[in-house]
């Protein structure tokens, strides 16, 4: 069966599908993924009918990083018999000022999105790392790049630019914004959900270990909270989101901190992970009594609601407000304790569809529809990297 191979690493986790290429479109035949990559390493994957194919733990020392996350994963794709790929779909965080849309992957493409690198530190070497290892391996079938920032690409220079002298803007420092991908597949499934109100003013809240909010006028993208890099905006599970710029100068000269020391205290050791002192997984931090683990929680929480004030200014207002990823998903004493803060905006929770999971978490009377919907980057990327190869 001709086959599309997405590959999506995460700060967290490295997902992946295989999608069959059918006339509807890409189908999902095994979804997958290797989570807790240094901590509790777990690769799992099941058939598209729920069949669990997979489901093996490793010690933190085994698959401690994500090389060796790709090599069980690659050596258990291989086990896989019955598909033809057809074409490999990446997940690539930062595309840079030129890139608004999916690319074919050549030598000097891959060259030119490593000169991203120091942008995202935690995501671009992952997403390039199995590109690299695919073009070696496969060299005849197409790799296809799928870009976080592409979908706020349409932003207005005035919302997406710094106020920095102007050469900066040209010289690419703007607010790229992350998450895309996701973004855009929310914006689709929510014309499928509630068609009347798709296509009003949206608040989306993809809240997963990296974190931020994006706000959608009409389904496209009209500004988000990430910025130039994938460290601003909400706290996240390691990264502190907003923050003061002179935080940076006086850790550089008065703490006399590396560029190095700075990025790990960014990138790898702040946000839950740095307030509670506990763990970076909010799993950790709600079933924890420790004062500091309630510290970070109320943070998150306060940081969301500011953030959705905000993104409703934008808007003009709100319609819904949704919830995807990691925690939006699958955590209803967060979506609770947003949702609480949304209030002044017209949203009214109903706590049992809410601890039931259901798609539609607001009363009948909320003024502001409260929706969960499951994200689907790797869908994204198949529809688009089947749309690339297929294009004439
Ligand atoms: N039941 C849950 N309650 C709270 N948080 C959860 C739950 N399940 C998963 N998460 C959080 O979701 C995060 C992973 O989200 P995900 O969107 O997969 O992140 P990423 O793509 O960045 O790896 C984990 O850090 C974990 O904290
Ligand atoms: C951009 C980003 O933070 O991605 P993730 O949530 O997958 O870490
Ligand atoms: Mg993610």
């Amino acid at each position: 069966m001709d086959a599309i191979l997405v590959v999506n690493a995460g700060s967290s986790s490295l997902k992946f599908q295989i999608f069959e290429i059918a006339d509807t479109g890409p189908k999902c035949g095994i979804r997958g993924q290797m989570d807790g990559i240094g901590v509790r390493p777990r690769l799992a994957a099941s058939a598209a009918d729920g069949t669990v194919l997979v489901d093996r733990r490793y010690a933190p020392e085994v698959v401690d990083h994500l090389p060796a996350a790709i090599a069980e994963i690659r050596a258990w794709l291989l086990t896989l018999k019955g598909f033809t790929l057809r074409a490999t779909g990446h997940r690539v965080v930062h595309g840079g000022p030129d890139y608004a849309k999916p690319i074919l992957i050549d030598r000097d493409t891959l060259d030119k999105l490593a000169t991203f690198q120091e942008l995202a530190p935690l995501h671009q070497p992952n997403n390039l790392a199995p590109i690299r290892l695919a073009m070696e391996i496969n060299p005849d079938v197409p790799q296809v790049a799928c870009f976080d920032t592409a979908f706020h690409r349409g932003h207005a220079p005035h919302t997406d630019c710094y106020a920095l002298p102007w050469d900066y803007y040209e010289h690419g420092v703007r607010r790229y914004g992350f998450h895309g991908l996701s973004y855009e597949y929310i914006a689709e499934r929510l014309a499928e959900v509630a068609p009347g109100i798709a296509g009003g003013r949206i608040i989306v809240a993809h809240l997963g270990s990296g974190a931020s909010m994006c706000a959608l006028m009409d389904g496209r993208s009209l500004e988000t909270t990430m910025g130039f890099t994938a460290l601003d905006g909400l706290p996240m599970s390691t990264r502190p989101g907003q923050m003061d710029p002179g935080i940076v100068l006086y850790l550089l000269d008065h703490r006399g901190m590396t560029m190095g020391e700075v990025t790990d205290l960014l990138y790898r050791a702040s946000g839950l992970k740095g307030l509670s002192g506990i763990s970076a997984d909010m799993r950790d931090l709600l079933a924890s009594d420790d004062p500091r683990a309630a510290l970070a929680i109320n943070h998150f929480v306060h940081r969301c609601a500011l953030s959705a004030g905000m993104l409703a200014a934008a808007l003009g207002g709100l319609d819904a407000f949704v919830f995807t990823a990691g925690v939006g998903e699958n955590s209803p004493p967060i979506r609770a304790r947003i949702a609480e803060r949304l209030a002044w905006l017209g949203a009214e929770l109903d706590p049992a569809a809410n601890e039931a999971g259901a798609v539609l978490i607001s009363t009948s009377a909320s003024r502001v529809a409260l929706y969960v919907l499951p994200t689907d980057e790797e869908l994204m990327i198949a529809r688009h990297t089947l749309a690339l190869i297929a294009a004439p």
